[in-house]
């Protein structure tokens, strides 16, 4: 979301109907935006995928991670994961993919990328070949990038056993029937990466309601639908 662009569609409407908050969300948090919606949709993600290994007698602790797309919804993921105990083993993005057997220090790579640095310059971690990241070893991989990227030229060499589709359609339809053969679990984008509208609608509520949430408060309501959406 651009939040200075829903500012200007709330402002411009606003205009011509009087103050109208509820009218568009992704607002900026003190023209009404919702505490939380940055991370909602990694949040969400994380919640997805914990209430997945769960089904399978696993946790996010324990479990090893690959992670495509550093951006809004990886970054989040991957720190989420993170303070769970789970291990971030490998992860890219347009500026490079990076590897740590040992499990990549998160904190750390935020802290370098928000002061500017690439992934590639990162000291934790060996820099790797981008087209290795989607195949690599591990429990969970989570595409947080872009559509299409697991396709039938990739699929039949996946490792990881469980797919969690935390961008909008990451696997294309040949690559689905390839992953399920091989028994390989895809969580489906409708589901996983929900977290971003279901915080933009508790935004909207907010909204209505004329009352703003604690941080809290919206993680617990998404924990909360999240789950029994998974059930
Ligand atoms: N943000 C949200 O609330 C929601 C997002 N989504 C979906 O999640 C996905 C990611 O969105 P979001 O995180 O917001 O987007 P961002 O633009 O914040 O992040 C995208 C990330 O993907 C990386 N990337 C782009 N191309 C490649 C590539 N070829 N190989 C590796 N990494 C690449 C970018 O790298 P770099 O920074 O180097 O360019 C960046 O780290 C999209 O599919 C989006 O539709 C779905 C639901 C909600
Ligand atoms: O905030 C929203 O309402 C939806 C966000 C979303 O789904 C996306 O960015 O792809």
């Amino acid at each position: 979301i651009h939040r200075q662009t829903m500012a200007w569609i709330f402002d411009e409407y606003s205009k011509f109907h009087g103050h109208s908050p509820a009218v568009v969300t992704g607002k900026p948090i003190d023209l009404g935006g919702s505490l939380g919606r940055d991370a909602a949709t990694g949040r969400g993600v994380m919640y997805a995928t914990e209430a997945l290994l769960a089904e399978y007698g696993k946790s996010i602790s324990g479990s090893t991670f690959v992670i495509q797309g550093f951006g809004n919804v990886g970054s989040w993921a991957a720190q989420l994961i993170h303070e769970k105990g789970g291990k971030v083993i490998a992860l890219g993005d347009v500026s490079g993919t990076i590897r740590n057997k040992a499990g990549i220090d998160v904190p750390a790579l935020m802290k370098h990328r928000n002061e500017g640095g690439q992934l590639k310059d990162f000291h934790g971690a060996e820099v790797m070949d981008a087209s290795e990241l989607l195949v690599h070893e591990c429990d969970v991989l989570l595409p947080c990038a872009l559509g299409g990227v697991l396709n039938r030229e990739n699929a039949p060499d996946v490792k990881a056993k469980f797919i969690i589709e935390a961008a909008n359609h990451p696997t294309d339809p040949e690559a689905d029937e390839i992953l399920t053969k091989k028994g390989v679990v895809v969580l489906p984008d409708i589901y996983a990466n929900a977290g971003g509208v279901i915080v933009s609608y508790f935004e909207w509520v907010q909204n209505i309601q004329g009352f703003m949430w604690e941080e809290e408060k919206v993680n617990m309501e998404l924990h909360k639908y999240m789950n029994s959406a998974f059930q």
